[in-house]
């Protein structure tokens, strides 16, 4: 499975982001690719005051041309995420399209990033967003993959319960900031692709130094092993990878720690019930 992972530049609009995602698309399809992943609120510029402004519903040109562009270059889009508007609340929503340009899922972020950090980054969504309640995954030919938010990737629980319903690979669209990216954003996306024996990719925006929410950069992806398999710099720039299913088995095999967890002393379980 080759993944591109784009690391654009967000613009103030989704109009001028529409017209540039475009562009990074067609140079990721030149590689044949199977998935093309955007960055975080890559509709409109990741700061409090935008959500509303640029709150879009499923139905929104923005997202239905996503699924026009999936058609077109035959491959998966996870649409990053976007504001989306739905009743009368305001989601971090990222939307999936399949290469026949159907919008098959949707995560809605779970853990809204509120912090404080003295003398660093402080970000309250919770001022203008709402939860969402569900795990996400979504089928591909070539495996199951999981699909997370940003600050949702701090809780281990998510990756674990979305690896134990079969996930072979978690995809990020995520905006790490210049005090916790440096600190945490590697050792995240290691971490989890440790411990749960998968894939992961964190795609993010390319860093604006003018912007309200300066964001680090640094789309990656890592292994089973838990090494980086790519990871790029600051600058506006597609990543290509290749995830490698039977190699995930083999360390699944070798090292079974999936199967060595004790449950019959802990348990960790999904109580939606959805
Ligand atoms: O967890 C972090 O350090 C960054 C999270 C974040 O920026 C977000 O959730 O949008």
């Amino acid at each position: 499975m080759k993944l591109a992972l784009i690391q654009m530049q967000v613009k103030n609009t989704p109009e001028e982001n529409l017209i540039k995602a475009k562009t990074l698309l067609a140079e990721a399809a030149a590689e044949k690719i199977d998935i093309a992943v955007f960055p975080e609120m890559f509709a409109c510029p990741y700061d409090n005051s935008c959500f509303p402004r640029f709150a879009m519903d499923k139905d929104d040109p923005f997202l239905l041309e996503m699924g026009n562009l999936a058609l077109e270059h035959g491959i998966y889009i996870v649409a990053g995420s976007v504001p989306e508007k739905f009743k009368d609340k305001i989601y971090n929503t990222s939307f999936v399209f399949d290469p026949k340009g159907h919008r098959i899922e949707k995560h809605r972020k779970m853990h809204l990033f509120d912090i404080n950090i003295e003398g660093g980054q402080r970000f309250m969504e919770s001022d203008v967003l709402t939860p969402g309640e569900d795990f996400t995954t979504f089928d591909t030919p070539w495996g199951k993959l999981g699909l997370m938010i940003c600050y949702d990737i701090r809780f281990p629980e998510l990756a674990r319960l979305l690896a134990l319903q079969g996930a072979k690979g978690i995809i990020v669209p995520a905006a790490f900031n210049m005090t916790t990216g440096p600190a945490h954003w590697e050792l995240s996306f290691r971490a989890r692709a440790l411990d749960n024996q998968l894939y992961m990719a964190g795609i993010a925006p390319a860093r604006d130094n003018s912007a309200s929410y300066v964001a680090w950069g640094h789309t990656i992806s890592t292994d089973p092993w838990g090494r980086v398999l790519v990871q790029l710099e600051e600058k506006e720039e597609i990543a290509f990878v290749e995830w490698d299913l039977e190699y995930l088995e083999k360390v699944r095999r070798e090292l079974p720690l999936l199967q060595h967890r004790r449950t019959d002393l802990y348990r960790l379980t999904d109580i939606t019930n959805r």
